[in-house]
């Protein structure tokens, strides 16, 4: 079956990735307040935020009969703390302070809803880091970099110099989990 793929994200990075598994889209915003329920898991936390996300776009583009929109979240996970963008040069010092020298989750949802379907996965990845100063730290967020990026960090960034071990998903690490997403999305196209 034909679909018509739209993602529903501000993301450059979600749009540069599904380009990259040679995807033709088409991109509508969203802005889905992302706050965690007070005893909500990460996990769970991580996932509907991504499917509120594809439901604000499929609404958007309801009149498009074979829309399937694609909606992604990714999140940071030190010791059941949470890490989403951080919100200032303060905020991502802070950040980087507590990964440094440590391994962390990363929790990367992706849900891709039609009119009449839902499909969904959650891929999750452990990066390791290299313990990093307080010179590396403010190296770091002079670059600009870590703005707009969970836990600060850009694994396709100059953060790749820190990162001695990934197990799981680069594609998902950055933003959006390639092979799930794929996966995924043939099944709506065969069935
Ligand atoms: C950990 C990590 C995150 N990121 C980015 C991916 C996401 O853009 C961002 C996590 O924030 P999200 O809230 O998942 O996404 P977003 O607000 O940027 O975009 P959307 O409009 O789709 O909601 O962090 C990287 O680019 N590299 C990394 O190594």
């Amino acid at each position: 079956m034909p679909i018509h793929l739209f993602l529903a994200s501000r993301s450059p990075r979600r749009r540069e990735l599904l380009r990259q598994i040679g995807r033709s889209f088409d991109v509508v915003d969203v802005d889905v307040p992302e706050r965690r329920e007070p005893d909500e898991s990460p996990e769970d936390y991580v996932s509907r935020v991504a499917r509120e996300k594809a439901g604000a776009g499929l609404m958007q583009v309801a009149a498009v009969h074979d829309a399937v929109v694609i909606g992604a979240d990714t999140e940071v996970v030190l010791d059941d703390h949470v890490f989403g963008k951080p919100a200032d040069a303060a905020d991502a010092a802070a950040m980087l302070r507590r990964l440094s020298g440590r391994r962390h989750r990363v929790l990367s949802a992706v849900w891709c809803i039609s009119a009449g379907r839902e499909e969904h996965a959650l891929s999750i990845s452990t990066v390791e880091f290299a313990p990093m100063s307080e010179a590396d730290i403010a190296a770091y967020i002079a670059t600009g970099e870590a703005f707009g990026k969970a836990g600060a960090y850009a694994i396709q960034g100059h953060a790749a110099a820190y990162i001695s071990r990934l197990d799981g998903s680069h594609s998902a690490v950055m933003g959006l989990p390639l092979h799930e997403t794929s996966q995924l999305l043939r099944r709506f196209e065969h069935g």
